[in-house]
């Protein structure tokens, strides 16, 4: 079974002469332990598809079920379930400026109640020094590199061992190396620990990390082609 089965979506943000169509029946198949990048001009709705599928947005036509739940016309506590299965990183890291690296990676196990405090940490401690950050652990984000940032955010999305990874234009605010550098550890844990990746990207320098690249246009998906290497 198909990890995201999707058919027939369609979504329309406002209503009456506001209304605007923003997916026009979209089907997307993806399997488990895919890397698939979604790319297409700016407002073709792209990052609407993404919080779809991401439980974060109710679409109410059509069908997609996303990690064996279907999510079209869901109640909220079944998109709170899949929620818990889904790692995210968007293009602003969205770590707290308060905590340390450390902290901000603990924070996504905190609903984990099987582990204890010290596994919690240990666990961060593990996934931090998996992104190149084991001397960094007690740095603040004002402490850090745009790119280290958004490898502390790449943690964050992965210690948890979710199945599906949804990753909003992650290289947006990164120079082409930092963000080159920031994909291939994320394609890295992702094929280590099985998980499947939907990555939302303008960007057509990490389009050869994908197994798969998809376009949206005007709402609607274009053939699929394969990545250019
Ligand atoms: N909350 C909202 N209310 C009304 N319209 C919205 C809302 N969010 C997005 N839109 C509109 O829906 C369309 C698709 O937006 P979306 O963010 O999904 O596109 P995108 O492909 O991700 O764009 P970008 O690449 O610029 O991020 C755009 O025209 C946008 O203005």
């Amino acid at each position: 079974m198909a990890l995201v089965d999707v058919k027939g979506v369609s979504f329309a943000y406002g209503v009456g002469e506001f209304r605007r169509q923003v997916l026009k029946n979209v089907d997307l198949l993806i399997d488990r332990g895919e890397i698939v990048i979604l790319t297409g001009p700016s407002g073709s709705g792209k990052t609407t598809l993404l919080t779809i599928l991401g439980g974060l947005r109710l679409a109410v036509t059509g069908s997609a079920v996303v990690l064996g739940r279907e999510l079209v016309n869901s109640d909220e506590n079944v998109r709170m379930g899949v929620r818990r299965q889904i790692g995210y990183i968007f293009q602003q890291h969205n770590l707290f400026w308060p905590l340390t690296a450390m902290e901000n990676v603990c924070m996504a196990l905190e609903l984990d109640d099987r582990l204890s405090e010290d596994e919690r940490r240990q666990r961060a401690g593990d996934m931090l020094t998996e992104v190149g950050l084991a001397d960094h652990l007690d740095r603040r984000p004002k402490q850090l590199s745009g790119g280290q940032r958004q490898r502390v955010a790449i943690a964050r999305a992965l210690v948890s061992r979710p199945t599906l990874v949804l990753a909003d234009e992650p290289t947006a605010s990164l120079d082409k190396a930092s963000g080159h550098e920031a994909v291939n550890i994320l394609k890295r844990l992702a094929k280590d620990y099985g998980a499947t990746i939907l990555l939302v990207t303008h960007d057509y320098r990490i389009l050869d990390i994908a197994d798969r690249v998809i376009t949206l246009e005007d709402g609607a998906i274009t053939p699929t082609r394969a990545p250019s290497s």
